[in-house]
């Protein structure tokens, strides 16, 4: 008898296309409706399971979506009154009596025989004499929402940790640390000669051009040593005035003298710790401070000023410089001895004209940086590319980073092309007839000109005011005034 009933409620009702209320309209195709075994298929395709029990409280629909839910098939329930299935322990609570009785759309959660929690929303169908006909059921898994809700939680932890990656990566690249372009075999022997000498303790003496590369080589050797985790710390000996050099260098005492912080300050030898002090231009060092150091790096330890007790140097000590330190020797302007301390091993930067292959690879490795700094997308093309690469650089990779930043935030073309470079990387013989002086010009349209190739050339090469005034003999305010002048133009 069950049986009976279970195949013509199960296919028969409400899924019989006779019961949909037609459009009347005069169509094309008069039946626009799936026919019934489509719908049977579309309801067995619902991922939500769809239960239906008449006002009898008879089941006389369910679509597959069960068979996940208590682990039996449609026609096992279809037929079965609800308080059976809850008998048999399919779910509790049952949810279509509640409906049948209040007339009212109720959700309620239920759990099934399979341990799944499931909310339930039933809706009653009423006839026309608004008696309930029948109870549409639709269940959705909870549980199955707990896992989508800890999927997105993961994800969005996940997403948290990229964004700081991507933050760490940034800053990283933005400050160009740790990053060395080296292509050219004379840039890998320098640096395969730098990987060595991280692992040791010894003195390094830096030597190189202005803008090759030092202080990066330097922080370089000091990531790639034991001593990465301790600070790394860069001293411009040539800014420190003479006066104040004891003083930054090794510290005071509370009341060490005149005008001096009641805190006592603490030295850059002892700030270091057990990192790596980087003294840069260490030519410019005063010649008594230069006995001192001689010392200090000797002894290995120091006294800071108004103290009577030693303090012991940790750090391991990197020296840079651009000048020839043997001619500043052989001039008398630089202590031998000190020379000697400082030279235990050098690492000399090769410029950027004597490694022309390192020139490409780093005008796209500073185009990637300031893309990404000013959220640009600039390329180079072919004839950019080509007077690039032929230009000396003076100023080396200073320059060449400092070019590129500049015609990536000016340039308003996507493609940076001839016109979008700056008069210096022109060879002479190509030079814009625009900018040349020339016989129609007056004397002070001229001199402009020339002034302005000056100061853009000391610019690119040296970068600071105070640099560009030493290279062109005048005056640092009147270097900064020149090169406000010309950078707009
Ligand atoms: N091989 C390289 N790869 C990537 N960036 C580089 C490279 N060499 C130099 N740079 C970058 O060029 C700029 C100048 O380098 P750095 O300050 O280290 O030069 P320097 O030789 O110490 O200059 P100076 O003698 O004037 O102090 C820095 O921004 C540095 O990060």
């Amino acid at each position: 008898m069950l049986s009976e009933l279970k195949k013509p409620l199960a296919r028969s009702f409400p899924l019989s296309p006779q019961r949909y209320q037609r459009p009347k309209t005069k169509m094309l195709n008069p039946d626009p409706y799936p026919d019934r075994e489509t719908l049977l298929r579309i309801l067995d395709h619902m991922y939500d399971e769809l239960y239906v029990i008449n006002s009898q409280g008879t089941c006389i629909y369910v679509n597959k979506a069960c068979e996940r839910h208590y682990g039996i098939s449609p026609l096992e329930i279809i037929g079965q009154k609800v308080w059976e299935s809850t008998q048999k322990g399919y779910w509790f609570p049952p949810i279509g009596p509640i409906v049948l009785r209040n007339k009212k759309t109720a959700t309620y959660e239920q759990r099934t025989n399979t341990g799944k929690l499931m909310l339930v929303t039933a809706t009653p169908v009423l006839n026309e004499k608004g008696k309930v006909e029948m109870v549409v059921e639709n269940l959705r898994e909870i549980s199955r929402l707990d896992q989508v809700k800890n999927d997105l939680a993961h994800t969005r932890k996940l997403l948290a940790r990229y964004k700081k990656e991507v933050k760490q990566l940034r800053s990283k690249h933005f400050s160009g640390q740790g990053q060395i372009v080296a292509k050219s075999k004379a840039m890998e022997n320098t640096l395969e000669l730098a990987n060595r000498v991280a692992q040791v303790d010894s003195t390094v003496l830096i030597t190189g051009k202005t803008g090759t590369g030092k202080g990066l080589l330097a922080r370089h050797l000091h990531e790639s040593s034991p001593r990465q985790k301790s600070p790394f710390i860069t001293v411009n000996c040539a800014a420190i005035p003479e006066q104040l050099f004891e003083s930054e260098l090794f510290g005071y005492q509370s009341g060490a003298f005149t005008g001096a912080s009641t805190k006592g300050k603490a030295g850059l030898f002892s700030l270091a710790g057990k990192g790596t002090l980087f003294l840069d231009e260490i030519a410019e060092i005063p010649s008594q401070l230069q006995a001192k150091l001689l010392h200090v790096l000797q002894e290995k330890r120091f006294i800071s000023i108004g103290s009577n007790s030693y303090e012991q140097i940790d750090c391991r000590i990197l020296v840079g410089t651009n000048q020839n330190l043997r001619a500043l020797v052989d001039q008398g302007l630089f202590r031998e001895d000190l020379f000697y301390r400082l030279n235990t091993i050098e690492i000399e930067i090769p410029t950027l004209a004597q490694r022309p292959e390192d020139i490409i690879p780093l005008l796209q490795h500073f185009l990637n940086k300031y893309n990404l700094k000013f959220a640009k997308d600039h390329f180079f093309t072919a004839e950019a590319l080509d007077i690039l690469s032929h230009h000396t650089w003076p100023g080396n990779v200073r320059e060449l980073e400092h070019l590129v930043e500049r015609v990536v935030v000016t340039s308003p073309q996507q493609a940076i092309g001839p016109e979008s470079l700056p008069a210096v990387v022109f060879p002479t013989e190509n030079l814009n007839p625009d900018w040349a002086p020339n016989q129609a010009q007056n004397l002070d349209q001229a001199l402009e000109k020339v002034e302005k190739l000056l100061v853009q050339k000391a610019q690119q090469a040296h970068g600071s005011s105070y640099k560009v005034a030493k290279a062109l003999g005048i005056s640092q305010s009147r270097a900064y005034r020149l090169m406000q002048k010309h950078s707009s133009d």
